[in-house]
């Protein structure tokens, strides 16, 4: 029996790991979850800004007339407010000053004339300009991110402006990619002509990357005992397994039995879609185990489909849907959720499916950025219609 994309999505989806939290140096938290809120821990910006290199007035001794005004001094940014004393006089203020108490409008030096110790002001001056005013932006404790943001540029520089030179972030699952094949050789080797190179785990390994989690890599026979010993030790070493190959119906396909004996509850087997068919997926209490197909388009579509949605959910991550429209009329006559390799037309950001010779040419994902997901009910698909696009190289 397959079981449907969808249900096998809710079953990973519904188990529920705890990885914890940590606090990481604020040059490190990039592409990190927040695991606490981002809070401010001042008005933004915290003190009435000065926008642009000029003069500051009080705009009442403008507005009766007065048009010349001798300069009492110079502010500059990071020095301790000064004060206009004489209301018919000025300041002048640099970008980033702080406005003097009793001026309320600033002027660029572009629109003055500077002369002798004064500046001659034309006609049009308008009050509070070139001011940024204090918490205009955001109020002190606001929260401006909640848990579960990622950390991207943007929240860095937040992070850093309100000081969190530590940032409390979520706890990335320790996780292990594990390559089994007695056909599979190291990058480095010369495969004999019988033999390939092992890619796949370098591939998974790079999509795990995208979202800071560095899985450590192995290689392991199609021998059970080999498979027993080392499938222990990883298990109580990682928060996540995550396999490629061994799990389909070859006299050599040995993972699903290794598992169960090790006492990984399976979860699912055999997935009623196209490719990926075979993806066996079991836990135990502490370890989530993913025994992904290993033909290398099918291992990237089990690790996008369902690896990465179970990361988002265990991370706190709130899910994403990207739908986007076919180019072209397209058919596939199977009951099975197909996720076509596509690529998307930059000027349009429709996707034209991509040629391949099935989910063992590795070769076809150049051409592509994404995969769409096409539903089993559905046999035609029409140009311009939409649906789910999974974007390669961004699990999270
Ligand atoms: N009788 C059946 N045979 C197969 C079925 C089926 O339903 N009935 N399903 C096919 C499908 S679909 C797939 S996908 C594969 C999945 O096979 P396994 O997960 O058991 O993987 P292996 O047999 O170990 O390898 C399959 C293929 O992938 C290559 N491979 C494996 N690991 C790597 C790696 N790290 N880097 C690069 N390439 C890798 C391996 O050499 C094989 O060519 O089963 C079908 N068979
Ligand atoms: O589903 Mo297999 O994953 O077609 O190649
Ligand atoms: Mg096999």
């Amino acid at each position: 029996m397959l079981t449907d994309y969808h249900n096998a999505k809710d079953i990973t989806l519904s188990q529920d790991f705890c990885w914890g939290e940590e606090d990481v140096r604020l040059a490190a938290a990039g592409g990190r979850i927040l695991a606490a809120p981002l809070l401010t821990d001042r008005p933004q910006p915290p003190y009435d800004r000065v926008t642009m290199d000029g003069i500051a007035i009080h705009y009442a001794a403008y507005a009766s007339g007065k048009r010349s005004f001798p300069v009492a001094g110079i502010v500059a940014a990071g020095t301790k407010p000064v004060t206009l004393t004489d209301p018919g006089g000025c300041l002048e203020v640099m970008t980033g000053a702080v406005l003097p108490p009793g001026t309320t409008t600033v002027i660029r030096y572009e629109d003055l004339v500077r002369k002798g110790s004064e500046f001659l002001l034309p006609e049009g001056i308008e009050d509070s300009k070139n001011i940024h005013w204090r918490g205009s932006d955001v109020e002190e404790g606001q929260e401006l991110l909640s848990p579960g943001a990622r950390i991207g540029g943007a929240a860095i520089n937040l992070l850093a402006g309100c000081g969190y030179a530590d940032v409390r972030v979520k706890k990335l699952p320790r996780v292990a990619i594990i390559a089994t094949g007695d056909e599979l050789v190291g990058v480095a080797e010369k495969p004999l002509p019988h033999q390939i190179r092992m890619s796949n785990v370098f591939h998974l390994r790079h999509q795990l990357a995208t979202a800071g989690i560095e899985a450590s890599t192995h290689h392991l026979a199609d021998d059970k005992a080999e498979l027993t010993t080392a499938i222990t030790t990883l298990l109580a070493r990682n928060d996540v397994l995550i396999f490629s190959g061994g799990v389909s119906k070859g006299k050599y396909d040995f993972l699903p039995e290794v598992l169960a004996n090790l006492g990984v509850r399976k979860l699912l087997h055999r997935v009623a879609q196209r490719p990926g068919k075979p993806i066996w997926v079991g836990r135990t209490d502490e370890t989530m185990v993913f025994g992904l197909p290993g033909n290398p388009v099918s291992s990237l579509t089990g690790l996008l489909a369902y690896v990465g949605p179970f990361l988002r959910q265990n991370l706190g991550i709130a899910t994403r849907e990207e739908l986007r429209s076919l180019a072209m009329d397209f058919s596939f006559g199977k009951d099975l959720t197909l996720f076509q390799v596509v690529s998307t037309d930059p000027a349009t950001q429709c996707v034209q499916p991509v040629a391949n010779a099935g989910s063992g040419d590795a070769s076809s994902m150049l051409r592509a950025d994404g995969l769409l997901v096409l539903p089993r009910e559905r046999s035609t698909f029409k140009a311009g219609e939409a649906f789910p696009f999974i974007p390669f190289d961004k699990i999270l």
